[in-house]
């Protein structure tokens, strides 16, 4: 890569220019102070709803604007193993950027490659080492490195040795031994394709075919984790240079027919940075797909509990067996004598919003529990000692509250370290980047617990009539529930679904 950062920066916003982006306001891509890479700042102020800049759709590095389709797809020969590759938008822009890249100066995107990252400190590029340090976290269930290798073995190294003229090794990738054989190993598209890929999940942005009568578009635009998504992916130039930090957010990315236009959502003073909406992300989930995290995110962190856990706390004894005839008699209560498959079951809970692998705990608020009703609901229908005619209520009878805690106790063994082991390590200093990171987020996830536990021991003290000692434990957690929230498990009867019904006729008014 040729030149200085700043000359690289420079030389993409050239390119930009002269490939029709408009640049609308006093803004600056530069290098950032606070080790965030680049970044968009305003070099002047800026109104609220001011369009920043436009990128036309004909500069979005995506399938559609590359020549790569054409040349794999001959509409004579269909070939499936090809076609397939192209059937996923992940896979899809894997491939065009991995070709896009290779073509080297050939590219369009030339200058835009030459900003992009080559390094990531997202969790796929962590050693099992560093990953330890997540240890009780259940982010490391969704990394999916081998899985994402095997992807990448049966259906991508395949099609690509297929085109050796299409896939040719730059002759710098391997250093002296540039002059050997340009055909890329399996290694090396393997290399390639999680470059690809971890930008991509950083990068990208869903694209959206929207007309010029519906310029809203989507809520977050950056690309959704969904493997079955549909929508195409494209990288937006100068949109993805933008960082995020939570609610700090004050440019959104809107996509019209004719192309892609970066607004103000606040106003904005000169030296401010620009900053888009990431979403909500845990910070687990940030530093999975980011590489980073920020205490402003700490807000969002969630702890998973997994189904069959909390099926454990509530039996105790339930084996998996049992459960499902509880499941299935219910289901067959409600849903007709017909269904007997698991999955069957599963969907009708599912329909019901109930059923899930697992469920999150969260922060709680004066106006939100750590629990999720679905949570409360199934642990609640485990305790019932015969099947219900219908769903039990969300309530915390005292069985439930033991069954609760049984879940946190569990939950918190998972860590192999304390809340006060890592507030000390973090206190102590001295760590690398990724291990602080990694402390940061178990500690966050164990600072959800003890939440959840001092919200439990609230509902506790209230259901023994005690309700003065909940006000006392709970200072300063922000966990002081309003009086009817407090359900005892009383009328177990009513039903979910009618109450979610209700809900949804309440609202349509
Ligand atoms: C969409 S890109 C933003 C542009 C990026 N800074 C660059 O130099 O290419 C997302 C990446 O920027 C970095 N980033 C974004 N927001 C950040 C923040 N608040 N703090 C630290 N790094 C951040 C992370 O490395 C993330 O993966």
């Amino acid at each position: 890569m040729a030149g200085s950062p700043e000359q690289r920066t420079n030389a993409f916003m050239e390119w930009l220019v002269s490939n029709g982006g408009v640049i609308n306001s006093p803004i600056k891509l530069t290098d950032s102070e606070t080790g965030s890479g680049r970044g968009v700042y305003a070099v002047g102020d800026i109104a609220e709803d001011e369009v920043l800049f436009t990128i036309p759709r004909s500069a979005v590095l995506c399938a559609e604007n590359s020549d790569l389709k054409s040349k794999m797809i001959s509409k004579d020969i269909p070939d499936i193993k090809v076609q397939s590759v192209f059937e996923s938008s992940w896979m899809e822009l894997i491939v065009v950027m991995i070709y896009e890249f290779l073509q080297g100066a050939n590219s369009r995107w030339k200058p835009y490659f030459d900003i992009l990252p080559n390094e990531f400190n997202s969790l796929m590029f962590w050693s099992k080492g560093e990953l330890e340090e997540l240890r009780g976290s259940t982010v490391l269930e969704k990394i999916g490195r081998e899985s994402t290798d095997l992807g990448f073995c049966e259906s991508l190294v395949p099609v690509l040795k297929d085109f050796p003229e299409l896939f040719r090794c730059l002759p710098y990738m391997r250093g002296s031994t540039a002059t050997l054989e340009p055909t890329l190993s399996d290694d090396e598209i393997i290399t390639l394709a999680h470059r690809m890929g971890s930008t991509i999940m950083a990068y990208a942005f869903d694209l959206e075919k929207v007309s010029d009568e519906d310029p809203e578009g989507d809520d977050e635009g950056f690309v959704s984790d969904d493997e079955d998504e549909v929508m195409p992916k494209g990288m937006v130039p100068l949109a993805d240079m933008l960082n995020a930090d939570a609610d700090r957010n004050n440019a959104r990315l809107f996509q019209t027919e004719s192309g892609l236009e970066m607004r103000s959502t606040k106003s904005i003073q000169k030296g401010e940075e620009l900053f888009n909406d990431y979403g909500p992300l845990p910070r687990s989930d940030l530093l999975r797909r980011y590489g980073y995290i920020t205490d402003n995110y700490a807000q969002f962190d969630v702890v998973e509990v997994a189904f069959h856990n909390i099926v454990d706390a509530a039996g105790g004894h339930l084996e998996l067996g049992e459960l499902e005839a509880r499941v299935s008699s219910l289901h067959l209560t409600i849903g007709g004598p017909n269904h007997t498959l698991t999955s069957e079951k599963i969907q009708f809970l599912d329909g019901e919003g109930l059923y899930d692998s697992a469920y999150d705990l969260s922060h709680p608020s004066p106006s939100s529990s750590a629990f999720p009703d679905e949570l409360l609901i199934l642990v609640n229908l485990l305790l019932l000692p015969q099947i219900p005619r219908k769903l039990p209520k969300p309530g915390r009878a005292p069985q439930t509250i033991a069954v609760l805690r049984r879940i946190l106790e569990a939950r918190l063994k998972e860590y192999p370290t304390k809340l006060e082991d890592d507030e000390m390590l973090l206190r102590d200093g001295g760590l690398s980047l990724r291990r602080k990171m990694a402390i940061e987020v178990r500690l966050g996830e164990k600072r959800v617990l003890k939440e959840a536990w001092l919200e439990i021991e609230g509902d506790n003290a209230r259901s023994e009539g005690n309700e003065h000692l909940m006000d006392v434990d709970l200072q300063g957690w922000g966990v002081k529930r309003e009086a009817e929230d407090c359900d005892t498990g009383k009328g177990d009867m009513e039903s979910w679904g009618e109450k979610r019904r209700k809900k949804s006729s309440d609202e349509s008014q």
